[in-house]
């Protein structure tokens, strides 16, 4: 009798066989098929269609909106009511024959250009070509002979490359601000208290401000925010009553205020360059009563994972993200926080959780 392979594997690896916990096909097809399948509805304008429409659409008048072909767009259109983006609801008037229409769902909202709840940015800065062929070099990346991945294809830091590609740089920016409302409405619903007392605020790396203006509206005892950013970005920025934009390198200085806000920020940077930043941080802020805050995952946060695992298996992804996009950037679990804070000066620190992949840290000098 001829011996096959399995005949050497044990009672449990035979049952783990039959009880398969992992569907692979979600890593020959899915994944890069979603993103593909959003995107394409993002660059077609469909949630926006069926918005502008003010009520739902058939198959018809979603082609003749969108100038598109009637079979590829219902297939497309079966894929996306069968992901949960869209959903079809069948009318049934006495007199017709029961006629499908293509409705909104809450995360359809999310893909329109534009409004409070986009997140259309993100998607497609994260599904673009140069955001995308950095992922062909993560291997590189693994075994700690590269930059980072993305330096690896574009020959330069993510930061340096949007300042030289303002197109990309736009995306970029555009990204992190549809990322930042997200994050600003979970600071503000979850954590005001964190700003009690805080009279001037400076949010380091701030992008072009989208946070800094909804604080400074939730909290009208802020008589002045600061957003500092490369130049290059607080240039782009929305000017607005209440808020300084500053230009610079937080490598070298960092306006003074009462507290200095971080948000997404250290992600990016590996331990030795967070501890630069944070001891400028720390010499920017009063010694008796200032504080640090830092908006960002923590790894393993055991209470986030009571309230919801989903965000933790989120900030894994994000890990992954870094790991392609930056040089020594990560997400960091709360020991390794507490060492980075430590080293920087900071003797005492604590973590909140709130509703988004991120906690609140704040750190205190003294
Ligand atoms: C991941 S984004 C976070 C943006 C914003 N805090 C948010 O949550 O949307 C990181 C920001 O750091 C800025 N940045 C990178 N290097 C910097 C530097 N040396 N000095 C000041 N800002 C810098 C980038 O321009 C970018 O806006
Ligand atoms: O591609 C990204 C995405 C993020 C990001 C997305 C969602 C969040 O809740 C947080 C962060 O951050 C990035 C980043 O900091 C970076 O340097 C490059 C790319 C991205």
């Amino acid at each position: 009798m001829k011996e096959t392979q399995r005949d050497h594997l044990t009672w449990e690896e035979r049952e783990e066989e039959k009880h398969e916990k992992v569907d692979m096909s979600k890593y020959y097809f899915g994944g890069v098929v979603e993103m593909a399948v959003v995107k394409c509805a993002i660059e077609l304008g469909m949630a926006d269609a069926i918005a502008n429409h003010g009520r739902p659409m058939t198959l018809l008048e979603l082609s003749s909106a969108l100038d598109c072909d009637l079979q590829n767009l219902h297939r497309v259109m079966r894929f996306l009511v069968n992901h949960g983006i869209f959903k079809e609801i069948i009318i049934r008037n006495e007199d017709t024959v029961p006629t499908a229409y293509y409705a909104q769902t809450p995360s359809s909202r999310r893909l329109m250009r534009t409004g409070e709840n986009s997140m259309a940015a993100l998607i497609l800065m994260q599904s673009s070509p140069p955001a995308m062929a950095t992922w062909h070099c993560l291997s590189a990346c693994v075994k700690g002979k590269a930059t980072s991945a993305f330096e690896v294809v574009h020959g330069e830091d993510v930061w340096k490359y949007a300042e030289a590609n303002p197109a990309h740089g736009q995306l970029i920016n555009e990204a992190m601000a549809c990322k930042a409302r997200v994050m600003a409405s979970a600071i503000i619903d979850g954590c005001l208290d964190v700003f009690e007392g805080v009279e001037t605020l400076v949010d380091v790396g701030g992008g072009t401000g989208t946070i800094m203006r909804r604080l400074v509206k939730a909290c009208p005892w802020i008589s002045k925010g600061i957003t500092f950013d490369l130049p290059h970005v607080v240039s782009l920025a929305e000017q607005c009553e209440g808020i300084e934009y500053v230009g610079g390198d937080m490598f070298e200085f960092i306006p003074k205020a009462d507290a200095v806000l971080l948000v997404t920020v250290l992600h990016d940077w590996g331990d030795d360059e967070c501890i630069r930043i944070l001891k400028k941080c720390r010499e920017a802020i009063p010694k008796d009563k200032g504080k640090v805050i830092i908006v960002e995952a923590v790894i393993g946060n055991k209470e986030q994972q009571k309230e919801d695992n989903k965000l933790n298996d989120v900030g894994l992804v994000l890990d992954m993200v870094m790991m392609a996009h930056t040089y020594k950037g990560k997400e960091r679990t709360l020991d390794e926080w507490a060492y980075v804070l430590r080293e920087a000066g900071f003797s005492r620190h604590t973590v909140r959780s709130i509703a988004a992949i991120q906690s609140v840290i704040e750190a205190f000098p003294a």
